[in-house]
């Protein structure tokens, strides 16, 4: 199986805080891979050093065989990044930044189609400070996946979206893992997890407490669903520690 993002001993620390350490994250062509934690438990920053945008302290990343921090611009030809919070002009039309995107990138899909599968067809002469605050959250997986990246990193996935948008995302991911696309994502939410990613890992405190599959996670737990198991091996992790 070919590798597609392959991370070994990642560790980051603040100045008050270990934020990440020994993490170990390895990827195939197709995995949908969830990175799951409480608010401050290193998501953010194991994504942030994994794409090269913060520096880690040790370990290595590689994807698509290439170190993010060195190869940025022929690594980012072929890997979709969702922001969160996108830096834009405050007048910019939905087409406009679609059209700004694909500027950047040698090879690009018709963002129209996109836009059409998340729903956002109607929005295209829209200012984008006009959107709702979900329908900036499709928009922004719209302008990750323009590059026709084989890697996208989603962040908090759906966060901000109504049930009938959040299913209609998923749909659409569960497309792209069809295509082979690797996802990166991270989510609070269970459900999703549940119905998208076949690898996860849990983090508390900077540290790995599970890595496996959902049906693993909930097995080896005394819980029946995986809600449940996810709380379980997080209060298992704290009451540990507080002996
Ligand atoms: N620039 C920074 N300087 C100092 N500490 C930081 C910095 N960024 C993050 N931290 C700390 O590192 C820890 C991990 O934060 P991180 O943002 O990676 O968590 P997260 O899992 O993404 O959280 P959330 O779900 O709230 O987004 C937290 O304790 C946070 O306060």
């Amino acid at each position: 199986m070919e590798t597609m993002i392959e991370v070994k001993n990642l560790c980051k620390a603040y100045t008050q805080i270990k934020a990440i350490e020994n993490i170990n994250i390895s990827l195939c062509r197709g995995d949908v891979f969830g990175l799951l934690g409480a608010n401050g438990a290193g998501k953010s920053t194991t994504i942030e050093c994994i794409l090269g945008t913060k520096k880690q302290d040790s370990g290595t990343v590689s994807i698509l065989g290439m170190n993010p921090q060195k190869e940025r611009k022929k690594l980012f030809e072929q890997v979709g990044v969702q922001f969160q919070e996108a830096n834009y002009q405050d007048k910019i039309m939905v087409s406009e930044l679609c059209e700004i995107t694909a500027s950047l990138y040698n090879t690009c899909l018709n963002y129209n189609i996109l836009l059409k599968q998340f729903g956002l067809s109607d929005k295209l002469k829209s200012f984008v400070s006009d959107l709702s605050g979900g329908q900036k959250q499709r928009l922004f997986i719209v302008l990750a996946l323009i590059p026709n990246p084989k890697v996208v990193f989603l962040d908090e996935l759906t966060t901000g979206l109504d049930t009938k948008a959040r299913r209609e995302v998923w749909r659409s991911l569960l497309e792209l893992k069809a295509k082979g696309i690797t996802i990166f994502l991270t989510s609070h939410f269970m459900d999703e997890v549940e119905a998208l990613c076949n690898k996860i890992m849990i983090l508390n405190k900077g540290k790995n407490i599970f890595c496996g599959t959902v049906q693993e996670a909930i097995t080896a737990s005394p819980c029946e669903n995986f809600e449940d198991a996810y709380l379980w091996y997080i209060d298992e992790e704290d009451e540990n520690e507080s002996i």
